[in-house]
């Protein structure tokens, strides 16, 4: 009897490390094949965009970037919960939504994983803040609906109601919580209580210093403030409106896709709200769209980017490609 117990045990050990090897194959083989490299998907190159992307291609875009930066090693996360992860963020980006939606999220990922890849800064940000600025830069923007901070304080939506401030910023972050907590997705279950404490407070400060319009001003700044923090945020906002550094037919198409979403946005507050609009948002004064990209320009992105380009000359190509495209609003500004 014993004899025989044992034979039948030692069968479903070497069946099961067969199945083992078979799974792991398919995983290795699965990983080797399906997804193309980093030079393939171009996502070393500032000037990448996703417009003829298909969305598996996006999702694999992604996957790429994470096993790049190792941090699937790094952090033991396995190759489903990944996938998972991802196509779960995809998936509450809204399709309705014609700016900020998965494509820019993706261009916002992109561009912070093409500036994490220099060798400057390759060197010295530790592996948690890599985890956490590629988190942040996917989920920024989570369940967007394509109006602003003031239109949901003014149209008294719920998430008026839930936040103060930066109403949708905090949203972002809680739908980023939320999809990092759902089981199917626990991207950071294998991170220790202190690691995992330090990463969820690194993507809320990511995700927060996305709020483009929000007074930054020095003394709201404690003197003690970490110089990582305001790079963090600097590279957060580097990314998130690299839009403007990318070739001229790229940033003119996007440029249409902002303005569209922010005329629908004044377009409500007028018919809906029965509020003037912010100039901005005024589809009347779409004529002066190239000289508020020209104020855009000269106001908020040419100051970020010569100053980054200051501290890392391999993010050159950012400040260059803000200034070619000022060129071309200033000629349109003219009537050119
Ligand atoms: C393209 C349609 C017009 O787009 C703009 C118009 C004005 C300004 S602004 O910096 O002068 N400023 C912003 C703060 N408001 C409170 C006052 C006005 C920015 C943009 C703009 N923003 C983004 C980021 C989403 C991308 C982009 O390409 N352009
Ligand atoms: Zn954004």
């Amino acid at each position: 009897l014993l004899k025989g117990s044992y034979d039948a045990a030692k069968k479903n050990i070497i069946l099961c490390i067969w199945g083992c090897c078979i799974c792991l194959l398919v995983t290795v083989k699965h990983e080797e094949v399906v997804i193309p490299s980093a030079d393939a998907l171009r996502l070393l190159d500032f000037g990448f965009n996703d417009f003829d992307m298909s969305q598996i291609a996006m999702t694999q875009a992604v996957v790429r970037m994470i096993l790049d930066l190792n941090l699937p090693q790094d952090f033991s996360v396995d190759y489903k919960t990944l996938c998972q992860w991802v196509l779960s963020v995809q998936k509450c980006y809204r399709s309705n939504v014609v700016y900020h939606n998965w494509s820019h999220a993706l261009h916002t990922a992109q561009c912070m994983f093409a500036m994490l890849q220099t060798k400057e800064l390759k060197s010295n940000l530790s592996s948690l803040e890599v985890l956490a600025l590629m988190i942040a830069s996917l989920c920024h923007d989570l369940d967007h609906r394509g109006v602003n901070n003031s239109y949901i304080e003014r149209s008294n939506q719920p998430l008026a109601q839930l936040y103060g401030h930066s109403s949708l910023e905090h949203h972002h972050y809680d739908m980023c919580l939320l999809i990092l907590n759902n089981p199917d997705s626990q991207m950071l279950s294998s991170l220790s209580l202190n690691e995992y404490r330090a990463c969820v407070q690194m993507i809320e400060k990511n995700i927060l210093a996305t709020d483009l319009y929000v007074e930054n001003n020095q003394h709201h700044m404690t003197p003690l403030t970490d110089v990582l923090d305001l790079n963090r945020s600097m590279l957060m906002t580097a990314s998130d409106i690299c839009a403007i550094t990318k070739p001229w037919p790229v940033q003119k198409r996007i440029a249409e896709l902002v303005a569209t979403e922010f005329y629908a946005q004044g377009d409500r507050e007028k018919y809906e709200l029965n509020i003037q609009p912010m100039h901005v948002m005024d589809r009347e004064n779409s004529t002066r769209l190239p000289h508020m990209q020209v104020d855009y320009i000269d106001g908020i992105c040419s100051p970020l980017y010569e100053a980054l380009a200051s501290i890392c000359e391999s993010w050159s190509p950012l400040k260059e490609g803000c200034r070619r495209n000022r060129k071309h609003w200033q000629q349109l500004a003219d009537g050119g």
